[in-house]
């Protein structure tokens, strides 16, 4: 085996200017195209094109504490490839496109580690999601524009290369609280996972089980108190990621605010552009603008310490017999007020959607009809007609012990935003549970 190599290549020298994202254009909703590059800003299209859906989401858990194994125990994940120091382990864990890099020490240390290889170290008092990493087809070149724009590079770009052949990554951090985003050519790697991991004996077995997950759909965000736009800004300006509406109701300088009934959220949307390396990913920015406390997104930011990964919304195309499998395996699930399914009409959506609502009500997922003529764009499934546009999803207890981070199933039957109902439904569920744990 060839030693493991990390060089600095040539940096690219070529500057590019930058100008105001798009001011005054009308936003496509979700799942309408992205603006046609022919449309967009000289810079917009240099990084538009080049971001894609995430390749990994790396976790981090500070010493001692044993997460891997419940991701690959009860969320079905399987181990795909590892790497040791003698100072940490990183885990490679996979379901379909779905890789969580799990990244854990080995012996206890104060001092920030450089041990963690395609990330940095974010010093966790308690597990954190921290690093979304994409793929990109010029790692140098992005991050002297990153650079160029005043952002933070901890990490420049950087080759590592092993039998499989080699890659180039860099890290760059957002303004968004811990997080950082590590960017990645592999396109001249043909490993199982990335050079210096080791890959796990055994294929895995993903069918049979009931768990069907395909792909990262969405990552969601909680921002600090009047940091959404912020936020919403930095991601246009510096990755190309391009605002959409979450409702026809959204206006473009306020963002979607759900208020009312106990709920005071601000949600604001964006997503990569779909370019040639791969499909679109989401993000969604939270903010609290709740007076009740405590609320999930400002609990979010008390025990987290701040901003950060709040939920990862996963793809299955069967949210009925993934649920039942993980629930199975021992997976914990938020449960919506038992008005949700008893709310005028709600019967016959689930009806009219093909769906059993007893079978839903018994697991607790929400389903949500994009009203007709609403949200439509190409990522309409094919299987569903225009008027049977909707969407169901559910979410599990957080993961860590802290009540921050955890997961969402999504199933998109031809709906490509996410419902009101069902966000109100959750913020619900989440302030029963915590009041419980009061
Ligand atoms: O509905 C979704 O899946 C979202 O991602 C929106 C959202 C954002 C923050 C919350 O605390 C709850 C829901
Ligand atoms: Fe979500």
């Amino acid at each position: 085996m060839t030693p493991l190599r990390g060089t600095q290549p040539q940096r690219d020298t070529h500057k590019c200017t930058w100008a105001p994202c798009m001011a005054g254009e009308r936003l496509p909703m979700a799942g309408e195209p992205p603006l046609t590059p022919a449309i967009l800003p000289q810079h917009a299209q240099a990084m538009a094109a080049s971001l894609s859906r995430p390749c990994f989401i790396s976790l981090h858990v500070p010493y001692r504490q044993r997460w891997a194994q419940d991701l690959a125990a009860s969320f079905r994940f399987h181990p795909v490839a590892v790497r040791e120091t003698p100072r940490v382990r990183q885990l490679a864990l996979r379901r379909g496109a779905a890789v969580f890099l799990l990244n854990q020490r080995l012996a206890p240390s104060r001092a920030p580690s450089h041990d963690f290889l395609y990330d940095v170290d974010p010093q966790p008092a308690l597990g954190t999601a921290s690093n979304v990493c994409f793929e990109v087809e010029d790692v140098p070149g992005l991050c002297e524009r990153l650079r160029g724009r005043g952002c933070s590079v901890p990490v420049p770009p950087t080759e590592v290369s092993d039998d499989g052949g080699s890659v180039t990554y860099g890290v760059v951090r957002s303004v968004v609280g811990n997080i950082s985003h590590t960017l990645l050519d592999r396109s001249r790697y043909r490993g199982p996972f990335l050079p210096g991991f080791q890959p796990m004996q055994g294929a895995p077995h993903e069918a049979g089980d009931g768990v069907e997950i395909t792909n990262f759909d969405h990552i969601t965000y909680v921002c600090p108190r009047g940091g959404a736009r912020a936020a919403l800004d930095w991601y246009q300006r510096c990755f190309g990621f391009q605002r959409f509406l979450l409702s026809p109701q959204e206006r473009l300088a306020e963002g979607y605010v759900l208020g009312g009934q106990g709920v005071g959220m601000l949600l604001l949307a964006l997503q990569s552009a779909q370019g040639s390396s791969g499909p679109s990913c989401k993000l969604v920015l939270a903010e609290s603008l709740s007076e009740d406390s405590p609320n999930q997104v400002d609990t979010f930011l008390a025990q987290h310490g701040g901003a950060g990964i709040q939920h990862v919304g996963l793809c299955t195309p069967d949210i009925v017999s993934t649920t039942r499998a993980l629930q199975q395996a021992g997976v914990r699930f938020f449960m919506p007020p038992a008005t949700y399914y008893s709310q005028l009409g709600k019967e016959e959506e689930i009806r009219e959607a093909g769906q059993d609502s007893r079978t839903l009500a018994e697991l607790g997922i929400l389903l949500d009809t994009t009203v007709p003529g609403e949200n439509k764009g190409p990522c309409t499934d094919s299987r569903e007609s225009p008027s049977q546009n909707y969407l169901m999803q559910i979410f599990t207890h957080p993961i860590f012990s802290e009540e921050t981070f955890f997961l969402e199933l999504i199933d998109r039957r031809g709906a490509p935003g996410f419902g009101e109902g069902n966000i109100r439904a959750l913020w619900k569920a989440v302030q029963v549970y915590m009041d419980q744990r009061q």
